[in-house]
């Protein structure tokens, strides 16, 4: 793994305005390294991404920075203090939604918002605009037990935000969410961010890491492998265009002896020229076939994941024609 790409800070210079900050932090299981000289910066009010395959070592990082787990070695600092031993101060401040959050099962949807509200001493009210926020206004009175998966999740992410903390840690919140609610979540998520919440945010969706986080780690095998905005990340990716068209307006040998065409794939019905100079591509298909129907696609956060963890063409090698240099 290459070493990991630009970070906006320096691992051992503290913002000032940081409200996590992580200092050469290990943590082991037997003899499996999860966590492995982690050091990085979330910044107050920053919307901050966690990316990486699974069993990278983000739950574990995140538990940390909760106070559910003790690191080996190495400092975590949340909003100016240490989350362990636990630290009763700062649980309110906190906001956390975990995949296997606990419910009151017994109860209705706004019984149970309204039963965690009251644990952190916050109103009624905070749990019904909570509750409508989340888009579950409609299943207050069902109860928790009859919830569909997705619903269950949304009151997850409702239980994290009822009591309005500083900071909050959002696992995977999207996974089981309907496109629709999906996109719901991410408005409300953004309203969140408006008010000066941090969020710190898990997620295998690099649309969404790309749509909603200011700056997103990505974690391989326990490391930092990459720091930065998505927007800086892609920018410095060595990721191709991709040029699309209809499979059947050229065949893959003639796409992949045209200047410039990398890589052909077929995917979906298209054939897919990979290309470090689109624009001579895109002559040369003009002058060949016509540009109906041809679509470009740059690179996206997605290219700079798969190239970091080592997956990328990993699943496609049974359609590429690789052009020999
Ligand atoms: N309590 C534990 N005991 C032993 N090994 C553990 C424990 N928790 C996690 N691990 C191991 O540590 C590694 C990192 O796990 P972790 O859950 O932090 O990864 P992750 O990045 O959150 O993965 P995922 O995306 O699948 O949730 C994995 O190999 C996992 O099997």
């Amino acid at each position: 793994m290459s070493e990991a790409r630009s970070t906006a800070f320096a691992p051992h210079e503290e913002a000032a305005d940081a409200a996590i900050v992580i200092e050469e932090v290990r943590k082991r299981y037997g003899d499996h390294q999860a966590v492995d000289g982690v050091s990085l910066q979330v910044r107050r009010g920053e919307f901050f991404g966690l990316l990486g395959p699974n069993g990278a070592g983000k739950t574990t990082l995140v538990e940390m920075m909760e106070g559910l787990r003790r690191a080996d070695s190495g400092t975590v600092t949340v909003l100016g203090q240490s989350p362990w031993p636990r630290n009763v101060a700062l649980l309110p401040r906190l906001g956390v939604q975990t995949q296997t959050s606990a419910f009151f099962v017994r109860q209705t949807a706004r019984e149970h918002l309204r039963t965690v509200a009251a644990l952190y001493g916050a109103g009624r009210d905070d749990a019904d605009r909570t509750l409508a926020d989340v888009g579950l206004d409609g299943q207050r009175d069902v109860m928790v037990e009859n919830l569909s998966g997705g619903q269950r999740q949304r009151l997850a992410i409702a239980s994290a935000l009822v009591h309005g903390p500083e900071l909050i840690f959002l696992d995977e919140p999207t996974a089981a969410l309907d496109p629709q609610a999906r996109r719901d979540l991410w408005d409300v998520l953004r309203e969140l961010k408006s008010a000066g919440r941090t969020i710190v945010y898990t997620t295998h969706h690099l649309d969404e890491a790309e749509a909603l986080c200011d700056r997103v780690a990505i974690l391989v095998a326990g490391s930092v492998a990459a720091l930065d905005s998505p927007h800086h990340l892609v920018s410095a990716a060595a990721a191709p265009t991709r040029v699309l068209l209809p499979v059947e307006r050229l065949s893959r040998e003639e796409a992949a002896a045209m200047a410039g065409v990398d890589r052909v794939t077929v995917q979906g019905g298209s054939l897919v020229l990979e290309t470090a100079t689109s624009g001579k591509v895109l002559q040369a298909l003009d002058a060949l076939t016509g540009l109906d129907g041809v679509q470009t696609r740059t690179a996206t956060l997605e290219d700079v994941y798969l190239e970091l963890t080592g997956a990328r063409h990993g699943d496609q090698h049974d359609h590429d024609t690789e052009r020999q240099a």
